[in-house]
């Protein structure tokens, strides 16, 4: 049975989105919060009868499991697709190393191109149209896929929105800025920015969020509390625990009503 917003009960089905809407998930640094984040949008899309999907198309940092080279940042949003999506779709190009992208697929011989990185975002928008498509990069806006290209071109070759999360702490403040100047001049939409709590409590936090409210000119997409390390250790409630402070962006959040499975 299915439940509409605020509790009332209601058996209809939840309003989907006209037009699925994608995104680029970006952040004002590496291990900021950009996959939990991006895996909270998703979960709130898919609670609220949304179909998702997340991909993270470039991933270091792998690890062997049975089924072969895997990345945690893909496994995180794997477990938010709705309906499933495999492996191979989410996260075509992987490499081990706990390093750069572009430095591990030098290493083996692999040249990054965003041409053809684009091709595969676009082949699954096609192939498995989702109401919520988001897309994560890896590290902040300018990390380099080649010589030549860097995330930040893949975002603009796709033409996405870019919803940019902001790593609570000291620093923060100047990295989201300089990011959000970054991918105005490069012509991209900001559909909005999530503030992440990486710790407890950070000093002035009240003081640190105002000052980016006031200097951010985008949406604030939510906040989100650190949580601790039980709340952690699965990571789908995580996601859906951290989904109740956010909203979905661009105009998805109206477009659909939360959706209770009993
Ligand atoms: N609000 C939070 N509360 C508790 N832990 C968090 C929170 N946000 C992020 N973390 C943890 O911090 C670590 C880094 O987060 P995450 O992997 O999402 O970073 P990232 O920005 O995606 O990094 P990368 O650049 O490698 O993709 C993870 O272990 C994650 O579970
Ligand atoms: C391995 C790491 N966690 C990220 N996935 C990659 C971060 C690349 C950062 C590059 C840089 O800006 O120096
Ligand atoms: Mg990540």
């Amino acid at each position: 049975m299915k439940t509409a917003d605020s509790s009332s009960r209601d058996t209809a089905l939840p309003a989907r989105a006209e037009h699925g809407i994608a995104a680029f998930v970006t952040g004002t640094d590496t291990e900021i919060g950009k996959t939990f984040i991006a895996s909270a949008l998703l979960a709130r899309a898919r609670l609220r009868g949304l179909t998702t999907l997340g991909l993270k198309p470039v991933a270091s940092d792998c690890f062997e499991n049975h089924d072969g080279l895997v990345n945690a940042d893909a496994l995180s949003l794997q477990a938010q697709c709705e309906p499933e999506a495999d492996y191979e779709s989410i996260n075509p190009w992987r490499f081990a190393p706990a390093i750069a992208p572009h430095i591990a697929a030098r290493q083996v011989g692999v040249n990054l191109e965003v041409a053809k990185i684009a091709a595969h975002v676009r082949g699954q928008q096609t192939s498995a149209p989702r109401d919520l498509l988001l897309v994560e990069g890896a590290g902040g806006w300018r990390v380099p896929l080649n010589d030549d290209e860097d995330f930040s071109d893949l975002a603009i070759e796709l033409g996405l929105p870019v919803i940019l999360v902001v790593g609570l702490r000291l620093g923060c403040i100047n990295h989201a800025r300089l990011t959000l100047e970054a991918i105005e001049r490069d012509g991209l939409e900001i559909a909005g920015y999530v503030i992440n709590h990486l710790e407890a409590d950070i000093e002035v936090s009240e003081d640190n969020m105002a000052t980016l409210s006031r200097t951010l000119r985008a949406p604030c997409l939510g906040v989100v509390p650190w949580m601790c390390d039980e709340d952690l250790s699965n990571t789908r409630h995580a996601a859906e625990r951290a989904a109740s402070y956010l909203q979905l962006p661009c105009g998805l959040e109206s477009r659909s009503v939360h959706v209770v499975q009993e």
